[in-house]
């Protein structure tokens, strides 16, 4: 600004003359330089006259006291007086002044170098020390500028009186004071130019300090003055009138210049900027646009280079703004751009991406739908395997084990479950559940989950039940601690609903349905027994409200009742009754025997089968219930039965020649499950609890036992037509022998009148009891098919040994077998002279007209002897020699309970009453059914069996007491039946 300042102080003179020139008033009069010299002489007066006054007009008397240019430089020539003078404002200032040894120095004359260099030399260096305006030694020389001398002059002056006011604050030239300080050294310095600077230097000098000066504000006052000087000097000699005329045009000149200047300005610093920009270090940066800007330039050099100077640094700060700036914008469209470019790039990728993801999606679908087709051929392929498997697991015999974990009962909260994880056929127990670590898998054919419904349970086990149906023997029984849920798959909950229905329910209720189905060519006999082993003892459940009483066509399990059904309403209540039987907390075993045969109607083939539901007890320890009295005697015998049933499975599993069914009274009945070529499917129940883990892994590991026993391929228990036809063919053999042996008899016993002696023929001794039905020594069971028309019925499952026999071994040639029990051999003791007393043949020829009557009866015996069995009581069956004994129901009962098949409501079902009642007319001993007096005590219930009474045996020995041998050829098929076989 001070720069722009000095700037406009000159162009308002400068415009000031240019308006007056304009106004063309006696301008070219004006003389300027004799009001320079006016102002200068004034300012010479004043330095005389301070001059004189300090050195006095003695000392003075070279300088007059209004001297004129050369007065006042010749007057100073010598430098005494400033020497002098300056020595008294400033003592000592200037340490040496040399006396002029002459008095007068000659204008012109040139001074001993020792006296110009001397005192002019040490006044300007103490000036110049000072900070005061100097001048050039040669200012002082004819024709140099005195105006310097005076303004150096002046300016002492101005100092020695701030000085003599105090001295306070810094002295200014110019009399403004801006400090407080007092020093010599404190002098502000405007402008310095060392004594030692060229001479020539001076007219740059003078300017240097007129500028320095100019830059000054205070200095204004000069040109201000001047100024104004000029100012009134125009104005004068003007009229009044003109005066506003001529100020109004000085003044809006001097606004349009300040305008013009200011554009310029502005102008220029952008031109700088630019050009600055263009090329550094361009020294001819400003290039005035006006007159009088150039002027300014010419005229203030010095101030011109300052503005330049502060210029070039404000246009260097605003350059490097702007290019900071410029900076920032070139990034900001840099990164704009790259943005751009980001962007699109973006969006690019975006619709490739979108592309491919399309893409991906699409053969992600086609993949998926790919893998689903392998899914489904990969579980068709499992479902093929699985059903391989089962049937390489059938061919091999192998016991099926189903696994089914119970859900957490009601009110178990909170329960972390010993489950770790299912797989279809695979189970992972936590074996520590309460601190989580280490896991157990079991394996087995299937493992139902908590959630599994019963139905689910029973869809798995349907063909196995089915193909009792198809003649196979079929076991299914459960496994488990107590509480584990036996019960609830095996019978359903106790509130049991149609969904609630367990197995057996399911598996009967199926037996009908299927046999409904296939009525057209099948026609099936189906009868239930439950019986139930508390304390190693059999219970019938059927028999205590006198049901069964009524319907006691044959016995299977001995003191059991075998029950015709023929729908599954009929079973639905036999179950009430036995559930309702069964002594609550007194089971040990729950055993519901299912028995059908079938007969078909084209070929008059006959398929038996037999099905063992089984609830067995729980598994737990004995020595874990802590129980005392008949609790403890319970549970021994559960024990005993589960270990018995333990060890047979570990000798099958072993493939030991001797299997120990006989240890109890459980693995008796289920020997022909267990080791009988029948399909045994276990359901082992585990619980969810963590605290029963050590029971639910012994029963884990219990079951992948029972899983390794292979009990040979089951097989169908078939009598084919051939067989049939065989069966005839020795049936009327033996017919025709006992026809003889009649004629015989009746010969021989003419004279005492016996009515029941009977002689077998010469055939007969290959048919004898000790023969018929014995078994291979090596004992192995050979199919019936093998053996003709035969079946051979096992002693209540208690010591079947030998299931088949064939023809040869019918026919008299077997070795001796079975190794007897101890009490067989008691009998075989007792029965000496009867030799064959523990066989029990009943062959029974006949033939069955279309509506199942007996149209022909060729012949009938009984070979028995069962009087060395139970001696206590009599038999009515032909003894060894050739008589026929008397029998007991009870004996009996015991010899049809000995079969494992149901060959014997076959027998009594078809049996023709009329008949009956000839062939027991009073000729053979009588035999005393105790359950079929029972049962004629009821005999609405009889009409539960359509078609078929009661046995004909039992009906047979009911009036007599006795049975005739002949009372038992009540059958189409002929059937010879052996006490201590078994059946196939
Ligand atoms: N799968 C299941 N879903 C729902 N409840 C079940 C299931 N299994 C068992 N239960 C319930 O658990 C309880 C015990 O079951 P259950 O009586 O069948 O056990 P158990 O093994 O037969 O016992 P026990 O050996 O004493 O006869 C019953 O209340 C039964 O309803």
């Amino acid at each position: 600004m001070a720069a722009i300042e000095g700037a406009f102080s000159f162009s308002v003179a400068s415009v000031v003359e240019g308006v007056l020139q304009q106004h063309g008033n006696r301008s070219r009069e004006l003389d300027f330089d004799a009001r320079r010299a006016e102002e200068a002489a004034i300012r010479r007066y004043e330095a005389a006259v301070w001059l004189r006054k300090l050195v006095g007009v003695v000392g003075a008397k070279d300088l007059p006291a209004e001297p004129s240019e050369e007065e006042f430089r010749l007057g100073l020539r010598s430098g005494i007086i400033l020497c002098n003078v300056l020595n008294k404002i400033q003592n000592g200032a200037v340490q040496k002044v040399v006396e002029n040894p002459c008095e007068v120095i000659p204008d012109g004359a040139a001074l001993s170098a020792y006296q110009y260099f001397e005192n002019v030399r040490n006044f300007l260096v103490a000036v110049e020390e000072m900070g005061m305006p100097t001048f050039e030694a040669s200012d002082l020389e004819q024709g140099g500028k005195s105006s310097r001398v005076v303004n150096c002059v002046l300016a002492l002056k101005s100092y020695h009186e701030w000085k003599q006011t105090g001295g306070n604050g810094v002295w200014k030239f110019g009399g403004n004071v801006k400090t407080s300080s007092t020093s010599g050294k404190q002098f502000v310095r405007k402008n310095s130019e060392p004594f030692t600077s060229s001479l020539s230097r001076s007219t740059s000098a003078n300017e240097k300090t007129l500028n320095g000066v100019c830059a000054d504000k205070d200095f204004n006052r000069t040109p201000s003055s001047s100024l104004s000087m000029l100012v009134r000097a125009i104005l004068s000699d003007k009229k009044p009138e003109e005066v506003p005329n001529l100020v109004e045009s000085v003044l809006s000149k001097v606004m349009e210049e300040f305008e013009h200047h200011v554009s310029s300005k502005t102008d220029l610093k952008k031109a700088n900027t630019r050009d600055s920009n263009i090329s550094h270090g361009n020294k001819s940066v400003l290039k005035p646009s006006s007159p009088n800007v150039q002027i300014e330039q010419n005229n203030a050099t010095p101030n011109r280079d300052h503005i330049l100077q502060k210029n070039k640094t404000d246009d260097k700060e605003s350059e490097c703004r702007f290019m900071k700036h410029q900076m920032i914008v070139d990034q900001q469209h840099k990164d704009i751009k790259v943005l751009k470019q980001t962007l699109s790039t973006t969006k690019s990728g975006m619709q490739f991406m979108q592309m491919k993801f399309h893409e991906e999606i699409h053969n992600l679908g086609l993949h998926i739908h790919g893998l689903a087709h392998a899914a489904s051929g990969y579980h068709r392929v499992l479902e093929e395997n699985r059903k391989l498997y089962n049937q390489v697991q059938d061919l091999k015999g192998s016991i099926r084990v189903y696994c089914r974990v119970r859900p957490f009962l009601p009110g178990q909260f909170n329960y972390l479950s010993s489950v770790d994880h299912i797989e279809e056929g695979s189970i992972t127990i936590n074996t520590l559940a309460k601190n989580g670590k280490g896991r157990k898998s079991f394996n087995f054919n299937k493992v139902f989950g908590p959630s599994a419904t019963q139905e689910e349970v029973f869809s798995d086990t349907r063909p196995l039940v089915r193909s009792v149906l198809d003649g196979y023997n079929v076991c299914i029984f459960a496994y488990g601690q107590t509480g584990s849920g036996k019960t609830f798959t095996m019978t359903g909950p106790k509130d049991l609903t149609e969904t609630s229905q367990g197995v057996n329910y399911r598996a009967l209720s199926d037996l009908f349905l299927l046999a409904e189905q296939r009525k057209d060519t099948f026609f099936y006999d189906v009868s239930v027994q439950m019986i139930e082993i508390y304390n190693e003892q059999v219970r019938d459940l059927l028999t205590t409200d006198g049901l069964t009483r009524r319907y006691p066509f044959a016995v299977y399990v001995p003191d059991a009742s075998l029950v015709h059904v023929s729908s599954t309403s009929d079973v639905i209540d036999l179950m009430n009754i036995g559930q309702r039987n069964r002594a609550v907390g007194a089971t040990a075993l729950n055993d519901r025997s299912s028995r059908s045969h079938r007969r078909d109607l084209t070929s008059g083939n006959i398929l038996r089968g037999c099905m063992h539901l089984v609830d067995l007890a729980g598994s737990e320890r004995v020595d874990k219930s802590e129980v005392t009295g008949d609790r403890l005697k319970e549970a021994q015998h559960i024990n005993r039965s589960l270990s018995a049933l333990g060890d047979v499975i570990s000798s099958l599993a072993q493939k030991n020649s001797h299997v120990p069914y006989r240890n109890s009274k459980l693995t008796q009945l289920l020997q022909d499950s267990l080791g009988g070529q029948a399909k045994t499917l276990m359901f082992v129940h585990i619980s969810p609890e963590p605290d029963a883990i050590g029971e639910t892994i012994s029963t884990l590991k219990f079951a992948e036992r029972v899983a390794t026993v292979e009990l040979g391929a089951a097989r169908v228990n078939k009598d084919s037509a051939d067989v049939k036809e065989l069966r005839e063919q020795i049936a009327s053999l033996k017919a025709a022998l006992a026809r003889k042996d009649e004629e015989q008899v009746s010969i021989q016993q003419k004279p005492s009148g016996s009515p029941c002696n009977m002689r077998l023929s010469p055939l007969q001794p290959s048919l004898n009891a000790r023969n018929v039905g014995l078994p291979s020594p090596n004992g192995l069971r050979k199919p019936m098919e093998d053996v003709g028309n035969i079946e051979v019925r096992g002693n209540s499952g208690l010591r079947p040994k030998k299931q088949s026999m064939d023809l040869d071994e019918l026919l008299g040639n077997s070795p001796t077998w079975p190794p007897f029990s101890r009490r067989d051999q008691n009998n075989r003791d007792d029965d000496k002279e009867v030799g064959y007393d523990e066989w029990v043949d009943k062959l029974m020829v006949n033939k069955q007209d279309p509506n199942g009557n007996i149209s022909d009866v060729f012949n009938q015996k009984c070979l028995s002897d069962s009087s060395k069995y139970y001696p206590e009581k009599p038999c009515g069956l032909l003894s060894p020699n050739n008589q026929f004994d008397v029998n007991t129901a009870d004996d009996l009962d015991e010899l049809n309970a000995g079969t494992s098949d149901s060959s014997e409501p076959d027998l009594l079902w078809q049996f023709n009453n009329s008949k009956l009642g000839s062939f027991s007319n009073g000729i053979g001993p009588k035999v005393v059914d105790k359950t079929y007096v029972k049962q004629d005590k009821s005999p609405e219930l009889r009409t539960m069996i359509p078609k078929l009474g009661p046995s004909p045996l039992r009906k047979a020995v009911n009036g007599a007491g006795q049975v005739h041998s002949s009372q038992r050829i009540a059958r189409p098929t002929t059937v010879i039946k052996r006490k201590m076989g078994s059946r196939k």
